[in-house]
């Protein structure tokens, strides 16, 4: 380990393994080739038939501030101290930029962000695409791939869109860069959100924050004007 790094209490807790971990013989090397990778597109890949995204009517206007979705979303909310109060806006289209401050609360490796707080980032930017198709939709499948490290203090610069809808699925993509919206790529993830009913929620969500949450009027009628108004 680097001194730097032992002198800061930081210890390395991966070891690679040099023994085999059992004696029992792998079946798969007797019988043949490994099997092949799978072809063909994968479940990312819209299907022919899908269609082009629709920017709903009533969508926020390009440049409008989202808000937070829920007040103690991990992702948006300001009821979360360790949040990612991730701030999003409606860009053209089906698009949406956002921005996420990396924080000491956010660490994985000493001075750099988690990677599972990145894809959560890349998540919420990408679950904002909601917003601008009113409907309501959950992560189905997040691919996310690490290009680069950021640094604590960073400001991470992120934009989705959809791609394609098909049926319930929603394909999109986003990008993460550092410091600046032409700044280099640090993330990227391509995801399938499913839309939902309201009752996804209400059916799955313990009935505590499910109560609260109906108890609010401006977070009710929120959430149930994206059914009436599809
Ligand atoms: C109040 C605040 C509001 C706003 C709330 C906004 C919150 C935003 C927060 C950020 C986003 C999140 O983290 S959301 C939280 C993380 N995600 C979740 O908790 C989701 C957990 N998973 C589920 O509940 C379920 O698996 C669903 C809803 C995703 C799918 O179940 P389902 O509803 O029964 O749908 P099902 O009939 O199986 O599938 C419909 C179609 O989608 C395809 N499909 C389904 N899942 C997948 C998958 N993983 N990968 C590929 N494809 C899939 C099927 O093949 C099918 O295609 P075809 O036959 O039509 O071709």
């Amino acid at each position: 380990m680097e001194p730097s790094l032992a002198r800061c209490g930081w210890r390395a807790t991966a070891r690679v393994r040099s023994a085999p971990v059992s004696n029992v013989p792998n079946p798969g090397a007797a019988s043949g080739p490994a099997p092949s990778p799978p072809s063909g597109p994968g479940p990312l890949t819209p299907p022919a038939d899908a269609a082009a995204p629709v920017r709903h009517p009533d969508a926020p206007a390009p440049g409008e501030p989202l808000g937070p979705h829920y007040e103690h979303c991990f992702g948006c909310g300001e009821a979360q101290p360790h949040g990612l109060r991730l701030r999003a806006r409606a860009g053209e289209g089906v698009s949406i930029t956002a921005e996420f401050t990396v924080g000491p609360d956010h660490q994985g490796a000493p001075g750099l962000a988690h990677g599972g707080v990145l894809a959560t980032a890349l998540d919420e930017t990408l679950g904002s695409l909601n917003w601008l198709l009113r409907v309501v939709a959950v992560t189905g499948r997040l691919q996310t791939e690490f290009v680069r490290p950021v640094p604590v203090g960073t400001v991470l610069h992120l934009d989705a869109r959809v791609t394609a809808v098909h049926r319930r699925k929603i394909y999109c993509t986003a990008t993460g860069r550092l410091g600046g919206p032409e700044g280099p790529v640090a993330v990227r993830a391509d995801a399938l959100f499913v839309e939902v009913k309201v009752d996804h929620f209400i059916d799955n969500g313990r009935q505590e924050e499910i109560r609260a949450a109906m108890a609010d009027p401006d977070q009710f009628r929120r959430v149930r004007a994206f059914e009436v108004n599809p």
